[in-house]
């Protein structure tokens, strides 16, 4: 069998690189795994210390910024030279910055009937304040999701190849909402929870690409790894000394008694990303999110739940996305000289 080609975005720390630790160490040899970072110094970091436990593995890596439209543009076009296909596509570059924490929310919660769900998907407790791009584009939706969007648009010809199948596995999250999620914005421009906003948007973009690419074999599903302790999850209490984080462990240990969604480890964390790895994609559920579980005794599971979206919405949704891309395209191409437009495929119909 041919070398399996695997892209991870956002590989080099938490979930993201503890999923390629879990793919090499399933299987080295038949692997060609590509690290797609915005930072080649932390890039060159994660693939030395993938290589020093599995130094015959091919670790390549590319630098992609998910959130600057040239250089996912500029990623994709040095992945269709590098690669003649792509077998999986693991869509996990994610940030919520500027996280602001109700701890009065948070103590109500507690004391309420609320407490599981408050725990499971940090739902009434959590707000962000979002950027703007170079690009014009909200920071969160085009991290988590528009960039994404575009690398798949710029990949289609790896990806979408007779008779083989390829997936795309979004790092999604069970703080996903509907009502954070506003079809006449979907940017989250108005908004105070874009990360919510741009979960769901993934949740609805992975259902819009099964309807339009299935035929073509090429699949799409999205995970929630559950509550893992990462740069993400510290850097929503930056004031919170990291000790602390170390001295709540056995709290949240108990927790996990009552809630398996408190898979704290990227190691548990990466389990569904894992687990999809090995699933035939054509049996899979596209409405379902593939959950990362850890019971009490901290063993770990995956299991889908059905997601609270509808195909309408996803087609229109996907429709938005599709005229957002070709304005980005034109005034990308008003910014670029025409020697640095890359040959890019342009604006393609639905
Ligand atoms: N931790 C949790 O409890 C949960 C996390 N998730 C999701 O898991 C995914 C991984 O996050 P997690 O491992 O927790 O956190 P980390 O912060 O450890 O990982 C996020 C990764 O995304 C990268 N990234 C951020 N912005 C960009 C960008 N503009 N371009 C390219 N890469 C970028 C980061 O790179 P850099 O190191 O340069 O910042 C990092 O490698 C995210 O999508 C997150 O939303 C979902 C549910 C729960
Ligand atoms: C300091 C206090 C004693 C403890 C504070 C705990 C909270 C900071 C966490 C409790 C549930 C967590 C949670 C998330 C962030 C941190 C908590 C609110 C997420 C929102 C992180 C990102 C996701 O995508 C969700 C799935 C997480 C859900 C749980």
């Amino acid at each position: 069998m041919m070398n399996k080609v695997v892209l991870v975005t956002g590989a080099n720390s938490g979930i993201g690189l503890a999923l390629c630790e879990r793919l090499l160490s399933q299987d080295t040899e038949g692997l060609q795994l590509c690290l797609a970072c915005r930072n080649m110094r932390r890039a060159q970091a994660a693939r030395s210390a993938l290589l020093a436990s599995h130094p015959t593995a091919q670790v390549a890596l590319l630098q992609m910024d998910t959130s600057n439209i040239f250089s996912v543009i500029s990623a994709a076009h040095e992945i269709k030279l590098r690669y003649c296909r792509l077998d999986y596509l693991y869509l996990n570059a994610g940030i919520m910055p500027n996280a602001q924490f109700d701890v009065k929310a948070f103590f109500k919660g507690i004391f309420s009937s609320n407490i599981i769900t408050m725990f499971a998907t940090g739902e009434g407790i959590l707000t962000q304040k979002d950027g703007v791009t170079s690009d014009g584009l909200q920071d969160v939706f085009a991290t988590n999701l528009f960039g994404h969007f575009l690398l798949i648009r710029e990949l289609e010809p790896v990806l979408c190849r007779a008779g083989q199948t390829s997936q795309l596995i979004w790092t999604s999250s069970s703080n996903a909402q509907r009502s954070a999620f506003n079809l006449d914005d979907i940017q989250h421009q108005r908004g105070t929870q874009p990360y919510s906003s741009s979960k769901y948007a993934s949740d609805l973009l992975s259902l819009a690409l099964n309807t339009l690419y299935n035929k073509q074999d090429l699949y799409s599903s999205v995970i929630c790894p559950g509550f893992v302790m990462t740069n993400l999850t510290y850097s929503i209490l930056p004031s919170f000394p990291a000790f602390l984080w170390t001295v709540l462990m056995p709290v949240f240990w108990l927790i996990r008694i009552f809630t398996n969604t408190f898979t704290l480890t990227p190691y548990n964390g990466a389990e569904a990303l894992f687990w999809l790895f090995k699933q035939k994609p054509e049996s899979l559920d596209p409405q379902a999110k593939y959950h990362s579980l850890t019971s009490g005794l901290g063993n770990n599971y995956t299991q889908p739940r059905k997601m609270d979206i509808d195909l309408e919405t996803s087609e229109a949704f996907y429709e938005k996305l599709l005229q957002l891309e070709n304005e980005v395209r034109k005034k990308l191409k008003e910014k670029q000289p025409a020697s640095q437009c890359l040959h890019s495929a342009g604006p393609r119909s639905s």
